[in-house]
């Protein structure tokens, strides 16, 4: 009578446990708590959409704010709006990331970062035959060359000790798979993985630690421009993925930094799509590791469905315009 139960211990509980035990040895970097209280957070594109909401976040947790992007008028409004939100006074520093002495300079007035979020970025969705190279240059330029700026200026200083301490990318889900009509933005910001990846192991010895955020289509000033020009078929792709709000990428991204998430996956698509691409990317989490290495080829068929899917979009698309 007790067969079955017998059966499915010794075929699947016994196996399942022995393979947690195996991870939770095995994950590395060890797990980390990065707090944020009462630490410097300094944020770049910190004056719209996931940057701002960002920083209004991090200053209601208690910590001292710095915020960074081009335009003066768009940080000082952001202070305001931040100041009536939270009562708090967050620090504005006007440069451009593609300015490498600039940003340094931003980066030195700062003084010593605990947890540097590079989250500006630029987007022009377009065929990449049409696009012009000063659009394409743009997008790696600001997206990429302003994020090397930025981890060169800051990693001296957070350096100095004084507690775990991190560095996140905002990447995108189209970071995580190449989407029709982001050709450009796409590289730019599978770059960052690869940057992220790399700079883990030259940093995990000086207790910093890399977050990389993966965020779906967001209601942002930025994407309301994007909206405006972005082909049909990238669109009806990017929809596979259920759109967000600032405030809730906001609060994935905190909660992924403080915990030391590596991968951050913002919605229930992107935990999928983080699962299927989660290929040699560091793991602290020995769950997660689990789910990785249970459901990976599931997810692949999974994976094969969405691009039946998009290509079948693709030849309906061209096929109208014809
Ligand atoms: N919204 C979305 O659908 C998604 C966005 N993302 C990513 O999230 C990040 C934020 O996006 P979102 O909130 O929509 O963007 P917004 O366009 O609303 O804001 C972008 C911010 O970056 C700043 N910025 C842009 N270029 C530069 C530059 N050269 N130097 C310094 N600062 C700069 C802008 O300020 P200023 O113009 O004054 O410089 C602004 O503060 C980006 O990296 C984006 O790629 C990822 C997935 C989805
Ligand atoms: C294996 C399971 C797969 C699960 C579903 C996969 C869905 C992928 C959708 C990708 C959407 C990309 C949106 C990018 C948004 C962006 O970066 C711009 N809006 C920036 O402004």
């Amino acid at each position: 009578m007790a067969s079955p139960l017998l059966f499915l211990v010794l075929i699947v509980v016994a196996p399942a446990a022995v393979l947690l035990l195996a991870l939770s040895f095995l994950v590395r970097p060890r797990p980390v708590k990065i707090p944020v209280k009462g630490r410097h957070v300094f944020i770049t594109g910190g004056s719209s959409g996931i940057g701002l909401a960002l920083a209004k976040r991090a200053a209601r947790e208690g910590a001292r704010v710095s915020i960074l992007a081009r335009s003066l008028s768009k940080l000082e409004d952001a202070r305001d709006m931040i100041r009536v939100a939270t009562g708090v006074e967050v620090a504005i520093y006007s440069s451009d990331v593609r300015d490498g002495a600039a940003v340094q300079k931003a980066v030195d007035a700062a003084g010593p970062i605990d947890v540097l979020i590079c989250n500006h970025g630029v987007i022009v969705p377009q065929e990449m035959e049409t696009q012009s190279i000063e659009d394409i240059k743009f997008m790696v330029d600001v997206n990429l060359m302003g994020t090397f700026h930025l981890i060169r200026a800051a990693l001296p200083g957070m350096k100095r000790g004084g507690g775990p301490r991190s560095i996140s990318l905002m990447s995108s889900q189209a970071g995580q798979v190449g989407i029709y009509g982001y050709t450009a933005y796409s590289a730019s910001k599978f770059a960052l993985r690869g940057l992220g990846e790399a700079l883990q192991q030259e940093v995990i010895n000086d207790d910093i630690h890399v977050s990389l955020i993966f965020p779906p289509d967001t209601e942002t000033p930025g994407f309301v421009q994007e909206s405006k020009i972005r082909p049909e078929v990238t669109s009806k792709i990017a929809g596979s993925s259920v759109g967000m709000k600032a405030d809730d990428v906001a609060e994935r991204t905190l909660n992924g930094i403080k915990s030391g998430s590596f991968i951050v996956p913002c919605n229930f698509d992107g935990l999928m799509l983080a699962i299927a691409t989660c290929g040699l990317s560091p793991q602290r989490s020995y769950l997660m590791a689990f789910c990785e290495v249970t459901c990976a080829g599931l997810l692949r068929f999974v994976a094969l469905c969405f691009q039946w899917g998009w290509y079948a979009t693709i030849e309906k698309c061209s096929a109208r315009k014809k």
